[in-house]
């Protein structure tokens, strides 16, 4: 059952004079349950696609529904069943991590007693049990981003936003960040759904990658499946002998989609190499080839993304015009009657800002938490 179903979202801004398209035109479909990753380089439209589906955002064009609730016509509906956790992180310096938790429970309009339970179930899922009584400045990089999830949680949202979840945390701290959001899934039934710079975060984590590139989704599937479609795998073989009569047997091989020669070593892309691999050995074995050695080696998604995109992810690419720093809060619920639509645009034009619970201010680390 999809959680999400949008068609043809698109965004523009207009900035100085000039209009940039950010998100032009994503249809995606994410089921229930399911870890789903949008990896791209900067400026590529995560942020602002995730901005939309999480009614922060205005789309200048398209359709969504998003757990259950039409996007357009009922925002309200979409912001009590979602988190959002942006890349700013919510919790305040000077808050003890429990008052927070109750606090996100409050605004939510739980009652004392029932955010306190939730609060306690979040802090258990998320390795804060320990925690409750630090104060947030006191937290490590990684504590301190499973707070800012937990904040998104109190309220029990079957679909959580997860804003580049793990960007400056160190390896480990993010492999902890992984393992918690994998046991929400497991466990909660929680549908996550994040943006990342990681291949290494799309690859380990995510169910299913989509890969946006300059507004666009390029292409989709999981890790395994992308892999495959994009880059095929390789097979090296390395020849005793002159490599021509086994250049001459795999080049006559159906499997073989391409082949590339290094002196003793042949390069093959094949589809599927552990099935294609007994084949190959035995016909090379049948034209009385010696061999020195044969590898197999599974594409990354480096090479999924450079296929899909024609760069490399961790390329400068030029940005064309960089978003204004982040500026006050104001939210559907302080869009007033402007917004007959409820579905506020709370950036504006120029500056990305920070969305509104359903029971009020709020901020850009998690959705409907914080204090006004
Ligand atoms: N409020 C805004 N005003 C003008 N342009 C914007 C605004 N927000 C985003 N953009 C532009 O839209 C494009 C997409 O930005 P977005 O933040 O969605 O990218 P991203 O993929 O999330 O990047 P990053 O990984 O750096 O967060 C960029 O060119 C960005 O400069």
């Amino acid at each position: 059952m999809a959680i999400i179903m949008a068609e043809g979202l698109a965004r523009t801004f207009r900035t100085r004079g000039r209009t940039v398209e950010a998100v032009s035109g994503v249809d995606l479909e994410v089921g229930a349950g399911e870890i789903v990753g949008f990896l791209g380089t900067n400026g590529a439209g995560k942020t602002t696609t995730l901005r939309m589906l999480a009614t922060l955002l205005r789309p200048t064009s398209g359709r969504a529904t998003v757990a259950g609730a039409d996007l357009r016509r009922d925002p309200a509906g979409v912001r009590r069943r979602i988190g959002y956790v942006g890349q700013g992180g919510g919790a305040h310096p000077d808050a003890l991590v429990g008052e927070e938790l109750l606090l996100q429970g409050e605004l939510y309009r739980m009652t004392r007693a029932a955010a306190r339970e939730r609060a306690a179930a979040v802090a258990g899922r998320l390795g804060l049990a320990d925690l409750l009584d630090r104060q947030v400045q006191t937290l490590s990089g990684g504590q301190r981003r499973r707070l800012d999830i937990g904040l998104g949680l109190v309220h029990s949202p079957p679909l959580v936003f997860l804003d580049e979840p793990s960007t400056g945390l160190d390896p480990h701290s993010r492999r902890e960040l992984w393992d918690h959001t994998r046991r929400l899934r497991d466990e909660w039934g929680t549908t996550v759904f994040l943006t990342t710079h990681y291949l290494e975060e799309a690859d380990a984590l995510c169910d299913r990658v989509l890969v946006m590139d300059r507004g666009r989704i390029v292409i989709e599937g999981t890790p395994e499946e992308l892999k495959r479609k994009v880059a095929g795998d390789v097979i090296s073989v390395e020849v005793a002998d002159d490599p021509a009569p086994a250049e001459a047997v795999l080049r006559a091989r159906p499997e073989v989609l391409a082949l590339t020669a290094d002196g003793s070593t042949l390069r093959l892309t094949v589809a599927r190499g552990e099935q294609a691999l007994f084949g190959l050995v035995q016909a090379l074995g049948g034209a009385g080839v010696r061999l020195e050695s044969i590898q197999l080696t599974r594409p990354s998604l480096d090479e999924v993304f450079l296929a899909a995109t024609g760069h490399p992810l961790h390329a400068d690419l030029p940005i064309p015009i960089p978003p204004a720093p982040a500026t006050g809060l104001a939210g559907p619920a302080s869009a007033g009657p402007a917004d007959p639509t409820g579905l506020a645009d709370p950036a504006g034009p120029t500056g990305p800002t920070g969305p509104a619970g359903p029971a009020g201010p709020a901020h850009e680390g998690a959705l409907g938490a914080r204090r006004a």
